[in-house]
């Protein structure tokens, strides 16, 4: 109807602005007006329009080629194949163990790689691989029957896990995968490992990509490596680690991992769990066609993956966010029971998957749980909540890390903090541990050195322990010890050893108390003998003689009260010798290194020890000296002159005691003590007795010169001439100086009836060696004379030198060796005579300056009876050296008694006496 309308309209019968028909074809006059031409503006229109069509191509073009380029250059992740040096790594080698061998090539396949002994953890490694069918499980790691190795390399001072892409070619050019690429590399977080970078080559398994090598291997390796304690903590710093990294994963533009499970998980040198693996380029890394372990791999990777996702025909290759959920679930299976997944299901695998696949009516199929677990309730609880089939009712990992986080009551903790923890637990006791051990070595060291420093002055062995060898000293001033007990040998042959070792011990440990209280040093102890010293190794001054003497006095204090463990009646007599003067000193031998003393000084206090008496403290006058100089209050008796072997004559002391010494002290000391309150009388009667050997004896009594004062003793008192004892007529022989008992006795006794005789006071001591008439002059019967303390006269009297050289020599000798005694002494002292005997009949002269020189002055003697006693057999310069006459007091009492009655009935008043006036 429209159409019938419009054919009825004729241009004439419309009605045309202007009043007329507009014409068809134009005709431009260009006079007219409203006449114009177009075809210009068409044509610039048309140019222009396809100029800018070109420009926009070109724009587009080089955008989208800047584009690219921009996204490529700008992220740093592609890497250079020549950049990486390569290397393997035995993959489970997470202990010490590791080893590393340079690959050869650079995309050398890794089956390659060295075979090398197979140790046990790389066995239950394969074993663990096999069973589960993880061998190849997306990744390159090597499998040599006896060798695991998990490809590694070094890139830009970085090592680096070299994962290979098994796709043959990465479509660089898709923007999603570029983009995918940036995003990975701009990936941060302390729980998510590193991406490095990809290297893209177009031959076939030549790409690869890298992200940063965790030395402690997988959570998986970690899993299931027993030599690995997990506690509690440790576990659970895992689960966190992995829900923080989870959830940064799923806040940035990856969203999600898609292929998460604990060979994903990595761990670090500082036990921090690493999130790796993840990114678009990752989900290449297919399964090869490894037969029927490859699809073994293929089913245990599906173990983590959830039942939806499983479902699925064709799954989103970057998985999805609750799907990530649900493999953390299956993780932490595997973490709080420390097992494979499913490992208690006790089912195959591909079994297990479809399984879990299939959507029944029923619970869905899951990880079964040991009914007796230590996992804690509120774990499983978590874990059970995150393999929920209603992915929406699985938590999300911000939910999952603050119920993590409640396990540990909220405290922020990771594995480090914790072993820092127990680091500074274990550095507390170990520094208690080490203090308490320094304390028991510092002990024990304390010991050796004290055993050390008995056996060695602390000095020297300071000087030994630091390799030093030990100078040998000179010390001017020493003063020496030596003590033994009188009767030892007696003792010990009625004692049994192990009773002689006590006696011994308990002696010498008392012995040890005394000395450690003075400052003395213990040089040695031999048998029964004791030696100390003061003064030496270490200088005390002049105080070394009072340290001894006081040592001195207090063991023969300790001495009294000691009593012998199995001879509780029986007492010890200690003999004390002491001597003061120069010695050397120093370390003898190696092996058994003994410090010792050497020099004159020792002999003499040796000496002193051998020449004393039980009981009593017997020193030389130096000692004595050095006892004055000090003026300590030493209480000191004249012992007068005895002969010190090999030494001759020296006049000695007895140290009686100490003012005000209070400890006690034996009857011996008591009585020379007593003596010396009694005006410095010798403590016992003033015997004198002359020992003199058979023939001296008789020689004596051949003589002519009757000693009527002088009782002759022939042991035990069988003579009864001791009035009528002549020696006048007996030739003597002497040289210049030297007094003969010839000389003196017909000089000074001029009758038999004298008795009292006269000779010149003399300053010389009687001495005289004698030889007995007969013997050949072997010298076996020289005889010596006891001194008494103070009043003493020592005779040795030679009555046949001239038959024996030697017993000429011995007396020579003797009389050079008493030559110092030619000196006057005090005054106060007694005056003694040198006299020597001889009876040399050839040579019956008598030396003029021999009878009118110095002679003995008996009246200093303060003898009231002179015995004369015969001990031939008694050797007195023999080895013993001691001068022990047959306990004279209480038989020359006897004696003397007989003597004084005698003398009264032959109706003689006078007592007696020796007065040669
Ligand atoms: N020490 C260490 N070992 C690694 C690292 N990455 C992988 N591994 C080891 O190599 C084994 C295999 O790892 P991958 O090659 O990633 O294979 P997968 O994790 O089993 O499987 P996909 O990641 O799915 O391919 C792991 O179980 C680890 O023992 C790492 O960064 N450090
Ligand atoms: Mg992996």
């Amino acid at each position: 109807m429209v159409t019938a309308d419009l054919d009825l309209l004729t241009p004439e019968a419309l009605v045309w602005p202007g009043g007329r028909v507009p014409v068809s074809q134009l005709t431009c006059d260009s006079h007219e007006q409203g006449c114009t031409d177009n075809t210009a503006i068409i044509a610039g229109s048309v140019v222009g329009v396809l100029l800018l069509a070109v420009v926009m191509v070109i724009t587009i073009i080089f955008y989208r080629k800047y584009k690219r380029r921009d996204i490529g250059e700008s992220s740093e992740w592609i890497v250079e194949d020549k950049e990486v040096k390569r290397r393997k790594v035995k993959v489970n080698a997470i202990n010490s163990n590791t080893t590393t061998t340079t690959s050869t090539g650079n995309n050398a396949g890794y089956s390659n790689g060295v075979t090398t002994s197979c140790n046990g953890s790389v066995k239950k490694r394969l074993v663990r691989m096999e069973t589960r069918g993880t061998i190849g499980l997306g990744s390159n790691c090597s499998l040599d029957k006896s060798m695991l190795y998990a490809p590694i390399g070094n890139y830009k001072d970085m090592v680096v896990a070299v994962k290979h892409v098994r796709w043959t070619h990465v479509q660089l050019g898709k923007k999603e995968m570029l983009q995918d690429l940036k995003m990975v590399k701009e990936l941060s977080h302390d729980n998510v490992n590193q991406f490095i970078g990809a290297c893209v080559s177009s031959t076939p398994g030549a790409t690869y990509i890298l992200f940063r090598y965790c030395s402690k291997g997988s959570l998986q390796d970690v899993l299931e490596n027993d030599d690995i304690k997990l506690d509690w903590m440790f576990k659970l710093s895992f689960a966190l680690d992995l829900a923080r990294g989870m959830e940064y994963l799923h806040k940035t533009p990856l969203r999600s991992h898609g292929n998460l499970k604990s060979s994903n998980c990595v761990i670090d040198s500082r036990w921090v769990l690493k999130i790796t693996d993840f990114g678009a380029i990752v989900s290449y890394r297919k399964p090869g066609t490894d037969g029927d372990i490859g699809n073994k791999a293929y089913y245990t990777s599906l173990l983590w993956c959830a039942p939806e996702i499983l479902r699925m025909s064709k799954r989103p290759q970057k998985g999805t966010q609750k799907g990530d959920v649900y493999s953390f679930g299956i993780i932490l299976q595997e973490i709080l029971l420390r097992c494979a997944p499913y490992l208690y299901n006790n089912k195959d695998t591909g079994e297990i998957i479809s399984l879990v696949k299939s959507k029944g009516q029923g619970r869905p199929y899951r990880p079964v749980l040991p009914n007796e677990t230590d996992c804690p309730a509120k774990a499983s609880a978590l874990m059970v909540s995150c393999w929920s089939e209603e992915p929406e009712a699985r938590p999300d990992f911000h939910n999952i890390r603050k119920r993590l986080r409640e396990f540990n009551g909220h405290k922020r903790f990771n594995i480090m903090d914790n072993m820092l923890q127990m680091l500074e637990s274990y550095s507390s006791n170990l520094e208690l541990l080490v203090n308490e051990r320094t304390e028991e070595l510092e002990a024990e060291k304390r010991k050796t050195d004290t055993l050390l420093y008995q056996m060695l002055p602390p000095l020297v062995a300071e000087q030994l322990k630091s390799g030093m060898c030990v100078i040998p000293e000179f010390f001017e001033n020493v003063s020496i010890f030596f003590s033994d007990i009188v009767g030892f040998t007696a003792i010990a042959s009625q004692s049994k050893p192990l009773e002689i070792v006590d006696l011994l011990n308990d002696l010498y440990t008392c012995f040890d108390e005394v000395i450690a209280r003075r400052d003395v040093y213990k040089v040695e102890t031999i048998g029964d003998a004791y030696m100390c010293v003061s003064g030496c190794p270490k200088r005390n001054g002049p105080r070394h003689a009072g340290e001894i003497a006081n040592m001195a006095l207090d063991l023969i204090s300790a001495v009294t009260h000691f009593r012998i463990r199995h001879k509780p009646e029986e007492r010890l007599n200690l003999r004390i010798g002491l001597h003061t003067g120069p010695c050397a000193a120093g370390v003898v031998g190696r092996t058994m290194p003994r410090y010792c003393l050497f020099g004159d000084t020792v002999n003499m206090a040796s000496r002193m020890e051998s020449t004393g008496k039980a009981l009593h403290i017997h020193m030389s006058s130096e000692m004595k000296d050095a006892l004055d100089d000090l003026d300590w209050g030493f209480l000191m008796v004249d012992r007068g002159f005895i002969d010190v072997k090999g030494k001759g004559l020296h006049k000695t002391f007895w140290l009686a005691g100490k003012k005000n010494y209070k400890k006690p002290l034996p009857e011996s000391l008591v009585a020379l003590q007593k003596s010396l309150e009694e005006g410095g009388n010798p403590p016992t009667p003033s015997y004198c007795t002359l020992t003199v050997g058979d023939s001296m004896f008789s020689a004596l009594r051949k003589t002519s010169i009757t000693i009527s004062n002088i009782t002759v003793e022939n042991t035990p008192y069988t003579s009864d001439s001791e009035d009528a004892v002549s020696i006048q007529g007996h030739s003597s022989c002497c040289e210049p100086g030297v007094r003969s008992l010839n000389a003196l006795f017909s000089s000074s006794v001029p009758g038999p009836k004298r008795r009292h005789a006269t000779v010149q006071p003399a300053d010389f001591v009687l001495a005289a060696q004698s030889a007995g008439v007969g013997d050949k002059g072997k010298g076996g019967d020289r005889a010596l004379a006891d001194l008494k303390p103070k009043s003493s006269v020592l005779g040795s009297i030679d009555s046949n030198l001239d038959k024996d050289a030697s017993a000429y020599e011995a007396a020579s000798e003797g009389r050079d060796k008493f030559s110092p005694l030619k000196q006057p002494v005090k005054k106060d002292s007694a005056c003694y005579s040198l006299i020597d005997i001889r009876s040399d009949n050839e040579a019956n002269k008598t030396d003029a300056d021999a009878t009118s020189g110095s002679m003995i002055d008996l009246t200093k003697l303060d003898a009231d009876i002179v015995s004369v006693i015969n001990c031939e057999n008694r050797s007195v310069f023999g080895d013993t050296g001691v001068i022990e006459p047959p306990e004279p007091l209480r038989e020359s009492k006897v004696a003397r008694k007989k003597y004084m009655d005698r003398r009264k009935l032959s109706g003689s008043e006078d007592i007696p006496r020796i007065e040669i006036t």
